[in-house]
């Protein structure tokens, strides 16, 4: 008989102390689970006598037979050799992998726990016909847990596997376990499927399953928790699906060619959104840029909050806005601030601008971009070289230059332009191409936009990669410039989902789009004799930024003709709005419009890991991240269930 096709995706892990069962029966539980859609079964007691497991083993067996869905028993090769079900799952002090071969036989299925490289490499050459990796996150369902390693521990055994030579470690099915549940799931699913434009096979491999404990056999309800948990593992979380097309999706033969270079008239319906749509720009930001960042929203044709409480974001982020997280304040109070409004816009959908300030001066910082980046979806991150840095370490991700004498340039902060003085740039320690190779494999890990910005700015969707020349040294002389772009881009992205004809382009254009509406006003504010330095151009920038909102509504209301009848309506809106926006409407001229100044550069070849080599290893900022993400997650699910009368059971829920 060959072994039975096995759907991994919802894997129930049963439990039954009285923590989590509580006094219900342990079939009938199981019962519900499977009519709610669970895919697979283990059966996980680690303390009754063999008998009690024997029997046990019997009647979940009937239940699991009476779907067709696999049974597997947990340590116990001579529970499962008994009653001949499908399975078994060895941790690694428990029965060696190939003796529990020799003894099951070929058709049966063994699982192995692993958390290292080592281990899971091991586990593929004795025969393992799957992986539990973990542990995901800390779970009080198992407190003993050796390694918790966290997302960045998941995707680097993922990522090793995919670059082996060999089809069974490539090809190996795997799970993640460990504190996974409702809120999480989605995410964490998200954050596992990991594009890799410079690996062959264009995809890193990703998990088959996620297996469960608590969240089911704790819940009151575990049919509906099943179903649940069924439809979020199949379904793309809020956030993603406003995001430019996955791989397999694109209709393109090979979906990481780049496209053609954006033309001013291909980013001037983004330029024209935000006055349009007026959109909210709530911002979580520092107190010495909030004035300025208000402004500077002001004059874009944004609406501008600035609100650094987490408890109102749910409601900010039903009103359609963007979100700007700066972690410029990165105290835990902001942080605990900053994780509730991640968690409220991503459930909506919202876009979130992620500007890591000072993330690579000091290791509270790069801990605390850490505990953003694992705790939910950025759909920009932007910041200068060693900020991106930093953001790669987040990430898991760092590299050593091959140029640099084999210097490490990020992780750590040990030296390189990995170490971060104060909040500003400092000088540059990479190529260009190496920043552009950085940029994009973040953007293709976290598949969002991540913007390096600089002398020259580099910006990726892990797709198309362009570096923008524009902007003015000025920039650089004044405070908060960097920050009010964030600012910036936050405003038209969420223009860009409220518009019809913008909201299908990918989010690089717009993120484009608001860099060239940024810098081509710093050039043209500096190039005023009313300008001396940064003092006078503050001011001027300002105006700059409102003028070319203005020059863009006159230019597109003249394209039209104005007063004409426009067919579909679009640019009647943009003027209309310009107008009650407070903008002077000025048809039959046609001025040139001041995008032709853009100075973008795609960035179409950019070498592979010859130029950059990358390390794969779990690190202790994994680990310490992992275990604060979850304590954090548990310290909100406890206060959401404060005054509430919840047996303990559902708690885990
Ligand atoms: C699917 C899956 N993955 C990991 C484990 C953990 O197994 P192990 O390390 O043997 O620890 P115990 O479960 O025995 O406490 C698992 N059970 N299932
Ligand atoms: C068995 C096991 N192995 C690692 S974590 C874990 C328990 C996971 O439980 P939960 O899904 O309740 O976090």
């Amino acid at each position: 008989m060959g072994k039975p096709d096995v759907d991994y995706s919802i894997y129930l892990v049963t439990d039954s102390t009285e923590a989590i069962l509580g006094k219900r029966d342990l079939g009938k539980v199981v019962e519900q689970a499977l009519e709610g859609g669970v895919t697979l079964v283990q059966y996980r007691d680690k303390t009754s006598d063999t008998g009690h497991l024997i029997y046990t083993a019997r009647t979940l067996h009937r239940a699991c037979k009476a779907r067709n869905i696999p049974l597997i028993i947990n340590d116990r090769v001579d529970v499962a050799l008994e009653i001949d079900c499908e399975g078994v799952h060895l941790g690694q002090d428990d029965m060696d992998i190939a003796s529990a071969r020799r003894l099951l036989g070929p058709s049966k299925i063994i699982g192995a726990t692993v958390s290292t490289l080592s281990q899971a490499r091991i586990a593929v050459d004795r025969g393992a016909d799957y992986l539990g990796i973990g542990t995901l996150y800390a779970t009080s369902t198992k407190k003993n847990t050796k390694e918790i390693i966290g997302i960045n521990g998941i995707r680097k055994i993922l990522h090793f596997l995919s670059v082996q030579e060999d089809a069974a470690a490539r090809e190996i099915k795997t799970v993640c376990i460990g504190g996974i549940n409702a809120s999480n799931l989605q995410l964490i699913k998200h954050q596992l499927y990991a594009p890799d434009p410079f690996s062959q096979r264009g995809i890193t491999k990703t998990i088959d399953g996620v297996a469960i404990v608590s969240a089911i056999m704790g819940s009151l309800t575990p049919k509906a928790s099943s179903e649940h948990l069924t439809h979020l593992f199949h379904t793309p979380p809020p956030f993603s699906t406003i995001l430019s097309p996955s791989p397999s999706s694109s209709s393109s033969s090979s979906p990481y060619t780049n496209k053609p270079t954006p033309t001013p008239t291909t980013l001037l319906p983004s330029i024209l959104s935000v006055p349009t749509h007026n959109p909210l720009s709530h911002n979580m930001t520092n107190l010495v840029v909030q004035n300025f960042a208000a402004s500077i929203a002001l004059s874009i044709g944004a609406s501008p909050i600035m609100s650094t409480n987490g408890l109102e974001a749910s409601d900010l982020a039903n009103l359609h806005g963007g979100l700007v997280i700066n972690m410029g304040t990165a105290t835990p109070e902001a942080l605990h601030n900053h994780r509730l409004a991640i968690r409220a816009y991503n459930g909506v959908g919202g876009p979130i601008v992620l500007d890591p300030v000072g993330a690579g001066a000091t290791g509270a910082r790069r801990e605390a971009l850490g505990f953003l980046v694992a705790s939910g979806w950025f759909s920009v991150v932007k910041g200068n070289e060693s900020e991106i840095l930093a953001v790669a370490q987040a990430s898991g991700l760092s590299f050593t230059s091959s140029y640099s004498s084999g210097s490490r340039i990020s992780g750590g902060g040990g030296g390189g332009g990995g170490q971060q003085r104060g909040v500003d740039s400092g000088s540059s320690s990479l190529s260009l191409l190496e920043k552009a190779y950085i940029v994009k494999k973040i953007a293709s890990r976290e598949r969002n936009v991540v913007l390096m910005t600089g002398a020259v700015d580099v910006l990726s969707d892990g797709h198309t990669t362009y570096a923008v020349r524009n902007g003015h040294a000025y920039l650089g002389m004044i405070t908060g410039s960097g920050c009010t772009l964030g600012t910036t881009i936050s405003a038209y992205l969420a223009a860009a989902r409220m518009d019809r004809k913008v909201r299908r382009q990918s989010d690089i254009n717009t993120v484009l789009s608001t860099i060239l509406h940024y810098e081509i006003a710093a050039e043209r504010a500096a190039s005023l004799s009313s300008v001396h330095g940064p003092g006078t151009f503050v001011p001027a920038f300002i105006d700059a930024l409102y003028q070319l909102r203005v020059e863009a509504v006159r230019y597109a209301d003249a394209e039209r003709g104005a007063g004409d009848d426009d067919a579909d309506g679009d640019i009647e809106t943009y003027a209309d709005e310009g107008c009650k926006a407070g903008v002077r409407r000025y048809p039959g001229t046609k001025p040139s419009l001041w995008l032709e100044a853009m100075r973008v550069e795609p960035l179409n070849s950019i070498p592979d890991a010859g130029l950059l080599h990358e390390e794969v290893g779990l690190t202790d900022m994994d680990r310490e991240i992992a275990y604060e993400v979850k304590t954090d997650a548990d310290a909100d699910a406890d206060a959401d269930m404060e005054g509430e009368d919840v047996p303990e059971a559902e708690k885990y829920y």
